[in-house]
């Protein structure tokens, strides 16, 4: 079954943990957001984590260098899942790989600004098994989600799909299609006057396929 990731992003750690509470009975995943990480470090990871047991905790890390230290950062702070860049180094991707399997966890590549499906395809021969189809916020006024996104992921199997960027209600009927195993969503619900609602909409949405 599809879960739901809530994607915490521009805000302040008390909104995070705001919004976590009026949400939690609708979504399965919890991400710290590159930002909030930038802005609050690794105790807002930990202290999601020891808040909410339940939960899995993804830290929106997107490591792009340094990866062995990064991926220890995010486990030992108690995410469940790390991200990377699919544009860094492959050494930085095993060595990510490595550290995960050693805390029992998992890495999700995030294929922001990847065009080729044989980076794809390479990645998967190096043993990533969840990737991320993003698009970015900066492009989300530009680009529009269409069937053209999987051709990335189309021709690989025995992995889990996650997607992300810009995902509100009306796009879930185009994005189930795909059966992802997990759909991101960050602004339709923190943005939204009342997140408990939004995130209720989104449950129905995803449970609906
Ligand atoms: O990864 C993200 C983005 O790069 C900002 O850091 C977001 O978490 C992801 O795009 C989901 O957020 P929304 O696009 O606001 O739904």
């Amino acid at each position: 079954m599809t879960k739901i990731q809530l994607a915490l992003d521009r805000l302040t750690k008390e909104k995070c943990f705001e919004i976590v509470e009026q949400t939690e009975s609708y979504i399965d995943f919890i991400e710290v957001g590159t930002g909030v990480i930038k802005e609050y470090g690794m105790s807002i990871v930990r202290e999601m984590s020891e808040r909410y047991p339940n939960k899995k905790i993804v830290a929106d890390m997107k490591t792009c260098d340094a990866g062995k230290h990064e991926a220890k950062q995010a486990f030992e702070a108690g995410a469940h899942i790390t991200t990377v860049m699919a544009f860094a180094n492959n050494q930085t991707i095993e060595d990510m790989l490595v550290v995960a399997n050693q805390y029992g966890q998992q890495l999700m590549v995030d294929l922001l600004g990847v065009t080729d499906y044989a980076r794809v395809e390479e990645l998967h021969r190096l043993g990533v098994r969840m990737f991320n189809i993003h698009i970015g916020i900066d492009l989300q006024k530009d680009v529009e989600w269409g069937a053209q996104h999987f051709q990335l992921t189309n021709h690989i199997s025995d992995f889990q799909l996650v997607v992300s960027g810009g995902i509100n209600r009306d796009l879930l009927p185009l994005l189930m299609k795909q059966q992802p195993s997990v759909v991101i969503v960050g602004s339709a619900i923190t943005g939204h006057e009342n997140p408990a609602v939004a995130a209720k909409e989104i449950q129905e949405g995803v449970t609906q396929f």
